[in-house]
């Protein structure tokens, strides 16, 4: 009955809805990746005729009912609806090209991000005794602390934002826990591994490392002379290293001012050695197979036994754990497209995006709707049969990037200016696109490339000081080794560090970086391939404005005008431009094909 009532409400008032609201622009037919988001339409409708008119209905009643997902349920029309209509809030939204406010928050991005992340230290080891009956005294039997967590980092397929990296904003792997009694030793801490998407960039900021602090302090004691005390019967007090000692709870207080604590060097885990060189600077550009060390945990301190001499068998202290590292990192996203989209504010981009991909980047008619890069598929094999797009690699899909539009002196910070910029990098290929309607397009194509130009300049101008600084400590990850980084220190060093030089001044303790992240070395842009996609074409009067881009390109592509971004070397091959309506989805099957040569 129940069921019988819902159905009839929702016959009642969906059907005349999904008649006012046939989409103005005509479905896009002809491209490769129309996935079924549509398909609610079409499968809705029939659905609702059948329970009206065939005379199996009954039988149609035990299939669920397929309701509209919220993200459909929007009003279509302009209008305000009136008053009172509540019905027009249920309405299905059948267009990819104008999704319900719901759509938009879904997507959260963030592409650069900064973390303060400790590796855990290391547990205590214990003062213990053997006891047993008719052993008086027994041996020392302390168990040694357990190392603490050490933090790792993999880039990964499918991430494409770090927003759950920038929520977390501090990370701390577990510590060790301490030795026991009877040599147990203490169970070691939780390793932490963080997922970054492909593309990351890592720098430090900043690092406090106890053990390197520790050594350089061992180091200036060493070096300073001592004072001669004035007052030579002046009682001398052993200072008790609480930092660094743990002593047995039972001991004597009287007996920790006689104690003689050995000259202890700090301790690193042997995994150490394969922490990358600091600072620490990666470029993960491609997939890792095996996570990388950034830290290790601090190693567990020893237990009694470790200190048992001739003169001193049952030594009442035992060492604590070693500190862990704090490492203060930045993060930062550069977007691996195969294509990205640059044009001007309100250029037609992001329809672009849609009508060739299930992306669901927001579109608007005002400047700088896209806030944050977005990338979409397109799906040129879907192995059901014969390739949508015939090619002789085997590639199945390749990626655009929606990058928000640039302004002019975008290269100055101007618009949402040099943080989008950077992505273009990144890009293989550059699809240019240009609103026919709006003036001439050979001179939009040419402010583009100035700007781009610009930033070029920049970019390599920037990168000269800091990369060239930093280079020694950037790790080339080369998925296809053996899967770690080539070590930095010998494997087989002794757990006791010695002094190092470099250690024991400092400097490699504080590394500040000064303003933002050094760009990395590139390729120049002019030399990427690339084409104009010519949008807005089912506008009047655009015509022309197609004709005499095509001609210009025509005159690049053969060298009688100067390549637009004024370098002789730009790439110039194959430029063209491709008349769309990326709103009515005409034209843009032509695009995957052109990328797609463009690719091999
Ligand atoms: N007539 C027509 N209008 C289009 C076409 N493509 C886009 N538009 C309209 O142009 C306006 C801007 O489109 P967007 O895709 O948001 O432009 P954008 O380049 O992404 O803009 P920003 O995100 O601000 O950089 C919207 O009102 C679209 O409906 C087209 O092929 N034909
Ligand atoms: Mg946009």
């Amino acid at each position: 009955m129940r069921y019988n009532k819902v159905q009839r409400s929702t016959l009642a008032n969906n059907e005349p809805k999904l008649c006012q609201n046939e989409p103005e622009v005509a479905p896009n037919t002809g491209t490769m990746t129309y996935l079924p988001r549509t398909s609610l339409r079409l499968s809705q409708r029939p659905f609702l005729m059948a329970q009206k008119t065939c005379p199996v209905a009954p039988l149609l009643r035990t299939i669920k009912m397929p309701v509209a997902s919220p993200r459909w349920q929007t009003t279509q029309t302009n209008k305000p609806p009136p008053p009172g209509d509540v019905t027009s809030h249920d309405t299905p939204d059948l267009s990819h090209l104008n999704p319900s406010p719901e759509d938009y928050s879904r997507f959260i991005f963030q592409d650069k991000c900064h973390v303060t992340m400790h590796a855990g230290s290391g547990g205590h080891g214990c003062v213990a005794y053997q006891r047993e009956k008719y052993i008086e005294e027994g041996p020392p039997n302390g168990g040694d602390g357990g190392s603490g967590g050490s933090l790792y980092i993999q880039a990964v397929e499918g991430m494409t934002s770090l927003h759950k990296l920038a929520r977390r904003g501090i990370i701390k792997a577990s510590r060790g826990r301490s030795g026991q009694g009877k040599s147990q030793g203490g169970k070691r801490g939780e390793d932490i591994l963080i997922q970054v998407p492909v593309g990351t960039v890592v720098r430090e900021v900043e690092r406090h490392d106890p053990v390197a602090e520790e050594l350089a302090r061992m180091r200036r004691s060493k070096e300073e002379p001592k004072e001669e005390s004035p007052d030579e019967d002046a009682i001398e007090f052993t200072p008790i290293r609480h930092d660094r000692w743990v002593i047995h709870p039972a001991a004597n207080p009287a007996d920790f001012l006689t104690v003689k604590f050995p000259r202890l060097k700090p301790r690193r885990q042997h995994i150490a050695a394969m922490e990358p060189k600091a600072p620490i600077y990666l470029d993960l550009s491609h997939p890792m197979d095996k996570p990388l060390l950034l830290a290790a945990g601090g190693a567990g301190g020893l237990g009694n036994p470790h200190f048992a001499t001739q003169t001193m068998g049952r030594p009442k202290f035992a060492s604590r754990g070693e500190g862990g590292m704090r490492l203060e990192l930045d993060f930062e996203l550069k977007l691996l497209a195969d294509v990205g989209l640059v044009g001007k504010p309100n250029a037609g981009k992001s329809t672009l995006l849609r009508s060739l991909t299930n992306s669901r980047t927001r579109i608007g008619n005002w400047e700088f709707t896209t806030l944050t890069p977005h990338i979409g598929t397109v799906i040129v094999d879907d192995h059901k049969g014969r390739p949508l797009v015939e090619s002789k690699s085997r590639r199945t899909h390749f990626t655009i990037a929606d990058i928000p539009g640039l302004v002019e002196d975008a290269h100055l910070d101007r618009g949402l200016g040099l943080g989008f910029l950077r992505h273009i990098d990144r890009a293989g290929i550059l699809a240019f696109v240009l609103d026919l309607s709006a003036g001439d397009p050979v001179q939009e194509l040419q402010k583009l490339w100035l700007e781009l130009g610009a930033y070029e300049k920049l970019r390599d101008s920037g990168s000269k000081e800091p990369v060239s600084q930093d280079t020694e400590g950037v790790v080339d990850w080369d998925p296809s080794g053996s899967g770690l980084p080539e070590l930095h220190r010998p494997v087989d060093q002794s757990i006791e560090l010695p002094i190092a030089e470099e250690e024991s001044t400092g400097q490699a303790l504080n590394y500040q970086s000064s303003g933002s992240l050094p760009f990395l070395p590139m390729p120049p842009i002019h030399t990427k391939p690339w084409f104009v996609v010519a949008t807005k074409a089912d506008l009047e009067d655009t015509r022309e404005q197609y004709q005499a881009l095509q001609t210009y390109l025509s005159e690049v592509q053969n060298g009688t005008v100067e390549h637009p971004s004024g370098h002789a070397d730009g790439w110039k091959k194959k430029v063209t431009a491709v008349p769309v309506s990326a709103m009515r989805g005409e034209g843009v099957s032509r695009i995957p094909k052109l990328v797609m040569q463009y690719l091999e």
